[in-house]
């Protein structure tokens, strides 16, 4: 049976000395941890973790495979309690989680409805609004055998939005889906946060793709190797040395596209002050868009990034 995407105890309802309470009455901090830590058979797995996500803030763990990216995430859920240092958590926070392994059975038909609702009853309406806020709607009375990659991650989305989160939990959300799909769920996700204020906390494998839709990067290699914005993180000397090639493309995507700055009137200033009538990209521009949500943590800087750019500096990879 589908284990997963569930609503998950927080750290806050754990016991022992390493939970606690976040944050003040009034305080932005959902999830807080302070120097954390897990040991196991005798090593460290990851350690010294500072990592804190607010309200609306969208805050993505990179790093290589065995860097601890999942392990700080079980810790900031409360299933792993750390061996040193602190994880707290607001107070009865609500926490949607769509972890990287998903048991299913798939031997048994299951629809995608009833994948809303294996773990607990939720109102018919609620799940509804989940679905159609995951776009996966339409495959409601589907098998979830005959999903596809991004339509499957799609329902666990819906799954987990399902508990009306304030805090939503993705590990990797994008596995099985291509390029352009694994765009439009970052996209998604970040809508979400825009429209109902959550905090994302997501492991990504690849700043490549998260980077427009991310406030804050925090490049984990066993320990906090580097962290900031995501332009940042892109130009520290850590990241580079462990992304190697990877991150020069990635930097020199970034900065492909702040050479130049749109003026009101649609034209383009570039770098050395002249002023032309388009960048010479085509590209997308979503500044309306983000504006329209006038939510404080929109950074649209980054938004010239398009799936091409993406795919071309993969290819490159
Ligand atoms: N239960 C466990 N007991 C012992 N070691 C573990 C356990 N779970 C994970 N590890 C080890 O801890 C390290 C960190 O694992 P973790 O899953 O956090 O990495 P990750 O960054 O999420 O990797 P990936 O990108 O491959 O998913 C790895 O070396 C892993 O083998």
């Amino acid at each position: 049976m589908a284990t997963g995407a569930n609503a998950v105890p927080a750290a806050a309802q754990g016991e022992g000395a390493a939970s606690g309470r976040a944050g003040g009455a009034g305080s932005d901090i959902l999830v807080e941890l302070v120097d954390a830590g897990i040991r196991r058979n005798g090593r460290w797995l990851v350690r010294g973790v500072d990592l804190t996500v607010r309200r609306g803030e969208i805050v993505t763990l990179i790093g290589p495979n065995g860097s601890g990216k999942s392990t700080t995430v079980k810790m900031a859920l409360g299933i792993w309690k750390p061996d040193e240092g602190t994880v707290r958590s607001k107070p009865s926070l609500r926490v949607g989680y769509v972890p990287q392994k998903v048991a299913v059975d798939w031997t048994l038909p299951l629809t995608v409805e009833r994948l809303m609702t294996l773990t607990g009853k939720l109102p018919e309406q609620r799940i509804r609004e989940a679905m159609a806020a995951a776009g996966i709607e339409h495959r409601a009375k589907a098998e979830v055998q005959t999903l596809s990659g991004g339509e499957f991650q799609r329902a666990l989305l819906a799954r987990a939005l399902a508990r009306n989160p304030e805090l939503l939990v993705l590990d990797e959300p994008v596995q099985g889906v291509d390029f352009t799909g694994e765009i439009a769920i970052y996209q998604l996700i970040r809508e979400i946060r825009d429209r109902t204020g959550c905090g994302v906390l997501l492991i990504s494998h690849d700043l490549h793709v998260v980077m427009a839709q991310t406030d804050t990067v925090v490049c984990l290699n066993g320990h906090v190797c580097c962290r900031g914005a995501p332009a940042q993180v892109l130009e520290s000397p850590e990241y580079v040395r462990l992304f190697g090639a990877r991150a020069a493309e990635t930097l020199a995507i970034y900065r492909h596209h702040h050479d130049h700055t749109h003026l009101a009137d649609g034209r383009v200033q570039l770098a050395d002050g002249t002023i032309t009538d388009s960048c010479g990209h085509d590209h997308h521009h979503h500044h309306d868009h983000d504006h329209d949500h006038g939510h404080h943590h929109d950074h649209h800087g980054h938004d010239h990034m398009t799936a091409e750019d993406i795919r071309r500096a993969k290819g490159n990879a």
